[in-house]
């Protein structure tokens, strides 16, 4: 391991050292069909990967659950409060096409496991964006996934009403597909235990409110890559759901297969380039210094660091 004045930076190899033998009742496991499920875009992700390095993961995240849980009953007892938990939330950030859906889903199933007896969500921060509708009218439909281009007073409602313990909370779906929220298709959280919130503006101080979206979470994950990684990434997976739409015309992507190769890509191209590249360097990376832990990958999605934060 090496240190510097923030982070504990500890390697891929030694990262599986890491794994206690506290808990041997809790055993985690994925089978071939989760991992496919899991990277439908992508099937690079190895049962190897995912042992490695979210099993210690897993454990790590265990040991701030059991202290959140610890410090939440001695609280309540001193306040003389009687009610179940309320939810842990995990806020996953990190750049647009880094990989944290993914992730998140990774840590679900793993979480689920290794907590049979908790309920764990999954939930998008990309449900608050504004529908194209709004960010035309405003003028920023070249500026989605901006601060600006989300429902943040929308989204902290949401948050609080997770920590309030509330049943059968709704929040909007955003698709890739539609390329735009769908208009009253509402998914819902019941009841959870344990949330796990990714999206690229988890870290964020949102503009319009003097509250940290960060405040909500009990423990956070910054997805960290080289941005000429992110972006063959991102042209990988734009490539992928243009071939999936091809035979969809109301898809989103399917115009795409429409056009020659290197039309479609000089256009992939100019939004990497336009939108997502310059969102990464004012608004998203400014954020990684406010995450507990920082996953570091290389190509192939390959996890080679992790990073503790030590404050
Ligand atoms: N660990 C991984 N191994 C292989 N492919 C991955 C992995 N994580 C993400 N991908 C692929 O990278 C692309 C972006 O991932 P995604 O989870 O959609 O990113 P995000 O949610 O950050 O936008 C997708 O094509 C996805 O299948
Ligand atoms: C909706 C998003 C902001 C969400 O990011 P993601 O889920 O990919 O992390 C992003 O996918 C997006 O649409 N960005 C705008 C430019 C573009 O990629 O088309």
């Amino acid at each position: 391991m090496i240190e510097n004045k923030d982070y504990y930076v500890i390697n891929r190899e030694e990262w599986n050292d890491y794994l206690s033998n506290e808990s041997p009742h809790r055993q985690v496991t994925i089978s071939e069909e989760q991992l496919e499920k899991i990277t439908s875009l992508n099937d690079e992700l190895t049962s190897q990967d995912a042992y490695e390095v979210y099993k210690p993961i897993t454990e790590l995240i265990s040991v701030y659950l059991e202290n959140y849980k610890l410090l939440t009953d001695k609280r309540d007892y001193f306040l003389g409060i009687k009610r179940s938990m309320p939810p842990f939330i995990i806020g996953i950030a990190g750049s647009v096409a880094v990989g944290k859906s993914t992730a998140a889903r990774l840590l679900q199933i793993f979480l689920s496991q290794f907590y049979p007896e908790l309920q764990v969500a999954l939930a998008t921060t990309d449900g608050f964006i504004y529908p194209n509708k709004i960010l035309k009218e405003k003028g920023i439909m070249d500026k989605k996934g901006f601060p600006d281009s989300y429902n943040m007073p929308a989204l902290i409602d949401f948050l609080k009403e997770i920590k309030n313990g509330h049943e059968h909370i709704p929040y909007p779906t955003y698709s890739h597909k539609v390329y735009d929220i769908i208009p009253d298709k509402m998914q819902y959280l019941d009841k959870p235990d344990i949330v796990i919130l990714e999206g690229i503006n988890v870290l964020q101080f949102p503009s319009n409110t003097n509250i940290y979206l960060s405040d909500f979470f009990d423990l956070s994950i910054y997805i960290n890559a080289d941005e000429d990684i992110i972006e063959q990434w991102f042209y990988e997976r734009f490539k992928l759901l243009v071939n999936n739409a091809r035979n969809t015309p109301s898809d989103y992507y399917y115009k795409f297969n429409l056009m020659s190769e290197d039309e479609a890509m000089a256009y992939a191209t100019k939004v990497w380039h336009d939108i997502n590249l310059v969102n990464l360097h004012e608004y998203i990376l400014p954020t990684r210094p406010n995450a507990n832990i920082v996953i570091h990958k290389e190509a192939h999605h390959r996890i080679s660091e992790l990073w503790l934060k030590k404050y």
